[in-house]
């Protein structure tokens, strides 16, 4: 059953407008150049209007029946990022220990965060609630709301690049800490916290690849045809 038939002017849509190469080039950079930064932070403030772009782009993301969950809490006090930073530093010292004796050294060398020197850290939640009991999109996933909200940290850091601003994700921090900290409610869920700021350097690939922790698939490991492939 559809109601569209019976609507008396239906909306149309528009032209697709096609991408110059430049501009295909410049979002295929910006993917690819993207970083995830923890040390290279400049102090200099985030002007607002380039702070307004960054959000515009995190609320232009898709979301489930257009439920848009997300709210953007920006936090540039100093007492703030230093309770932040104070949870992490406990948080990491569990992370640590859940490692294996032998990794352990190399992970204490990894600077997994950037909260007091970023200007600007964004914590970005979803709020479960919104939309109200039933969402288009969402009557058989659930957590379709938190992917609509990861879905609206990758555009704001796909943004930040074009904008030289870095952006590093840090999730060491428990939930907890972080509601008790930020004061958030029950039915809201913080998904991202992120820490913000103007970088004169980025590294050319994953730092965790770089520092030897980890190592980048190749995209042919990934691609299945058909079903899930067997080994
Ligand atoms: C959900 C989530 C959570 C985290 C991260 C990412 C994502 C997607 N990353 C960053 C992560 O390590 C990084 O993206 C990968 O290593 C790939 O590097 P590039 O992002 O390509 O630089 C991250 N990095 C870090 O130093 N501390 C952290 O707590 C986290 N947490």
């Amino acid at each position: 059953m559809s109601d569209d038939i019976s609507h008396p002017n239906p909306p149309q849509p528009g032209p697709a407008r096609p991408f110059s190469g430049a501009e295909r080039d410049a979002v295929y950079r910006a993917i690819h150049e993207r970083r995830d930064v923890r040390g290279q932070f400049l102090p200099d403030p985030i002007p607002d209007e380039v702070l307004m772009r960054l959000l515009g782009a995190a609320h232009a993301a898709p979301s489930v029946g257009l439920m848009q969950p997300w709210n953007f809490i920006v936090i540039r006090s100093d007492a703030v990022r230093r309770d932040i930073r104070a949870a992490f530093d406990r948080a990491n010292d569990e992370a640590r220990a859940m490692f294996p004796p032998e990794r352990q050294a190399l992970y204490s060398q990894l600077k997994l965060q950037g909260i007091t020197e970023a200007p600007v850290n964004l914590c970005i939640t979803c709020d479960r609630t919104r939309g109200g009991a039933v969402v288009l999109g969402r009557t058989h996933d659930r957590d379709t709301d938190l992917y609509s909200t990861a879905c609206a940290v990758q555009n704001l850091w796909l943004a930040a690049r074009a904008e030289g601003i870095g952006v590093g994700w840090v999730s060491i921090i428990r939930d907890a800490d972080l509601r008790a900290i930020l004061n958030i409610p029950d039915h809201v869920v913080p998904v991202a916290y992120l820490c913000l700021g103007h970088v004169r350097e980025l590294y050319d690939q994953p730092e965790l690849q770089a520092r030897g922790w980890a190592k980048r698939h190749p995209l042919e490991q990934m691609i299945f045809h058909e079903s899930w492939a067997q080994d």
